[in-house]
């Protein structure tokens, strides 16, 4: 809906109303066309303002409508029938204006925004371009360099960033709507032609064909795979070589094939399932909206290794007072230098002041009696985080929250040597953790709501995208990870090469194929877990461990010093240790001869088709067990934890909705045939969750949670 009403005597009030984005709805646009009229129409009327209600201007077309068929006005020419006005017509800009809000905006002839106002075309991150005339009218605003930055990456801009790019007019520390309605008394009767963006030329760039090709180039290589980058810049060069009209007609053509694309679907599904993985839910049916976060105030992490130096340095980036605790003096000095330097860098590129003061540091555990929660970041080793929780419990505080930072190991184990277990979660951060957006909280059995609802909160104030999950080996994003990369061993006796599986991986979107991860991330992280569950055993190849199919092939590498980039030689060969560029080793290759020799396997050809579903099918099945063994509340958690914490490709939407993409059928005849062929690998079987689905007809990845509530509720 839009509200009209007329102010100062002679300036028209437009005020968009659809919360929580006033994003532009059939009723909304029909609306604004209605207002609009309504102020042309009366002669008292001199200028208008359009503003959004409850301070946010507009969040761009409602992007729940797009699965429906379309009804109501259409953008362009409600936007056109704005810029064509006799009136001035004043954009005062509040919050977001973003996509099809900033869209309208551009139609206006002024824009004046709130100096906390957000800019930005974000189209591109739902698959999609700004094919509201955002596409021809930013270039000739702003120029085509900086149009194309906005347009392909879909950044949002602050009000001062606009207002030096020239999206804006004038930027207000006031009352927004004030200022619009001065500034559009002001320029009342005053002639509109120079202010209609689409009859401005482009900016005349020199070198056309060059800038267009360096950026075709690196949109290419960091899309991985996704289309509306290439579409959207394929638009901005039709805003930059044809007149306005056929331009648009470009835009038009080219938004067609993306709207109905698999890759916009995927992107919208992830929009709205980074927003459901915050409405989480546990399996005793406590919710975030009925679940009360504890005060937090002031923080402690443990343990100054690399994941504890991100943790803190995240930490006091968000504001918090951080208390950090080393035991090794050597160590904690060197963190404090490494810190210092790691907040430094971030400000400046933030534009602020290091937050150096936010963090103390301290070799002595007793510091730790006032803080409202610790995050414990030692060494992954289950004895010796034992012995630290114990000393947790006995130092802090009554009602401190403790928590893990593990990337899988038993949550509730470490929650049994505390006298608060409630008071025990997992918070599971990802390296780099100031950098990645990534949070896993995991929940033991004894967790209360109140511990989970605090380390969300305190998730979503460091910038992260927190996911509550149960507590199981490897918790979600680790348990699948496992299968992969052992599916990837297993292909490498058969035949591959690992620049063979990296090849396909790398194609299909992900940012770095599993054995170049492997190598660097260091392959002995894997054989110490291996080694402790008695799994590897120095000097053994046997193939068959526990019952089932084992590939000895990482334990034998490590065996051999080649623990990836750190020792310079690992599933690849690089030039010194610590080197970033993998080489395809010849000796790998040799041992992988030999090693097949030894234990008489015939190498196959192995086709890309193979590689990804022998590497995938087995990780999506794996998401279907834990669907089904309720760790994780839906399929978005899983969609959104691999898309944010393992480089799955956004444009594919995570591994569950991929698996709804390709027909859960197909996956299911896949696994059968899988598992048929190595029986040995008992997690080819496909899940009875699975088998269920696609007897009830495969229905869309939104209708799971509804069929594994009728599953539980039938356990
Ligand atoms: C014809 C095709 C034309 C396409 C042009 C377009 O305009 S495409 C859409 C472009 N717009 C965007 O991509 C903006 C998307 N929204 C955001 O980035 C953020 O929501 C925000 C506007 C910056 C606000 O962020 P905030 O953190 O304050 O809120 P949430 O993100 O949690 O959102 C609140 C709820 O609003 C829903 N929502 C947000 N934007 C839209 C939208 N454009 N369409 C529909 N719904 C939207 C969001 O899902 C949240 O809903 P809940 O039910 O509360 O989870």
């Amino acid at each position: 809906m839009a509200q009209y009403s007329r102010i100062s005597g002679s300036v028209g009030l437009i005020t968009l109303k659809n919360p929580p984005v006033n994003a532009l709805s059939a009723a909304v646009r029909q609306g604004i066309v209605d207002t609009v009229e309504k102020a042309l129409c009366d002669p008292q009327v001199k200028s208008v303002v359009i503003c959004g209600q409850d301070g946010v201007f507009c969040g761009g077309a409602d992007v729940k409508e797009f699965e429906k068929s379309m009804s109501g006005p259409p953008l362009i020419p409600m936007i056109h029938s704005i810029e064509c006005a006799t009136k001035p017509m004043v954009a005062a800009i509040e919050g977001s204006a973003l996509g099809g809000g900033l869209e309208l905006a551009l139609g206006c002839h002024y824009r004046i925004a709130h100096s906390k106002a957000r800019l930005g075309l974000p189209e591109v991150t739902l698959g999609l371009l700004p094919a509201a005339g955002g596409s021809q009218r930013l270039p000739r605003l702003i120029g085509v360099p900086a149009a194309l930055d906005l347009i392909t990456t879909g950044r949002h801009v602050t009000a001062a960033e606009a207002l030096q790019l020239g999206i804006v007019d004038q930027v207000t520390d006031h009352k927004t709507v004030d200022a619009a309605v001065k500034f559009a008394l002001s320029v009342a009767g005053k002639p509109l032609d120079a202010r209609r963006i689409s009859t401005y030329p482009c900016p005349v760039v020199t070198d056309l064909d060059a800038l267009f090709e360096d950026v075709m180039q690196k949109v290419r290589q960091s899309a991985r795979g996704a289309i509306a980058p290439i579409a959207c810049v394929q638009a901005v060069r039709a805003a930059a070589t044809l007149p306005y009209t056929r331009g648009m007609e470009r835009e038009k053509e080219l938004m067609a094939t993306l709207f109905t694309s698999g890759q916009a679907r995927a992107l919208q599904y992830n929009f709205f399932a980074q927003r459901a993985v915050g409405k989480w839910r546990m399996p005793s049916g406590a919710r975030w909206d009925t679940s009360t976060p504890r005060p937090v105030h002031k923080v402690a992490v443990i343990g100054l290794g690399t994941m504890g130096r991100g943790i803190a340095v995240a930490l006091a980036q968000a504001g918090l007072p951080v208390v950090t605790v080393e035991a090794q003096e050597k160590q904690l000095m060197e963190a404090k230098r490494v810190m210092s330097d790691m907040l430094k860098r971030g400000a400046k590129r933030r534009g602020v002041a290091p937050p150096l003061d936010k963090i103390s540091y301290s070799s002595n555990i007793q510091d730790l009696a006032d803080v409202d929660l610790v995050i414990e970041a030692v060494f992954e080793d289950m004895d010796l985080k034992k012995k630290v929780f114990l000393q947790l419990s006995a130092v802090c505080k009554p009602g401190t929250l403790l928590c893990t930072n593990t990337s899988g190991l038993d949550v509730d184990q470490l929650a049994s040597q505390t006298r608060n277990p409630e008071l025990v979660v997992g918070m599971h951060f990802f390296a780099p953790a100031h950098v990645m957006k990534l949070l896993e909280v995991v929940y033991g059995p004894r967790s209360s709501p109140q511990a989970v609802a605090t380390a969300m909160q305190l998730g979503k104030k460091m910038g992260k995208i927190s996911v509550a999950v149960g507590n199981c080996r490897g918790f979600v994003g680790n348990r699948m990870l496992k299968l992969y990369t052992e599916q990837a061993s297993f292909l490498l006796e058969e035949g591959a090469t690992p620049d063979l599986v990296d090849r396909a991986i790398e194609e299909f979107g992900f940012p770095m194929g599993v054995f170049r991860m492997s190598d660097l991330s260091g392959l002995d992280i894997g054989w110490r877990v291996r080694k402790e569950m008695k799994l590897a055993v120095p000097g053994q190849s046997a193939r068959i461990r526990e019952g089932r199919r084992y590939s000895p092939l990482g334990d034998l590498l490590c065996e051999q010093g080649r623990f990836g980039q750190k020792t310079g030689r690992g599933w690849y060969r690089y030039n010194k240790p610590g080197d970033r560029v993998a080489h395809s080793d010849p000796w790998l290759h040799h041992f992988l001869e030999e090693y097949r020799a030894q234990h008489g396997l015939v190498a196959r050809r192995i086709d890309q088709q193979e590689i990804l579903e022998r590497c995938l099918y087995p990780m999506i099945n794996e998401g279907f067990r834990i669907l089904q063994d309720g760790i994780a509340a839906g399929p978005e958690d899983i969609d959104v934890i691999y898309v944010f914490g393992y480089g799955w490709p956004r444009h594919c939407g995570g591994p569950m909705f991929y698996a709804s993409m390709v027909g859960l059928e197909k996956v299911l005849e896949r696994l059968e045939h899988y598992y048929q062929a190595h029986p040995d690998v008992p997690y080819l079987q496909p899940c009875s969750l699975l088998r269920r689905l696609v007897a009830i007809g495969s229905p869309p990845v939104q209708k799971w949670r509804e069929v594994i509530k009728n599953l539980h509720s039938q356990l």
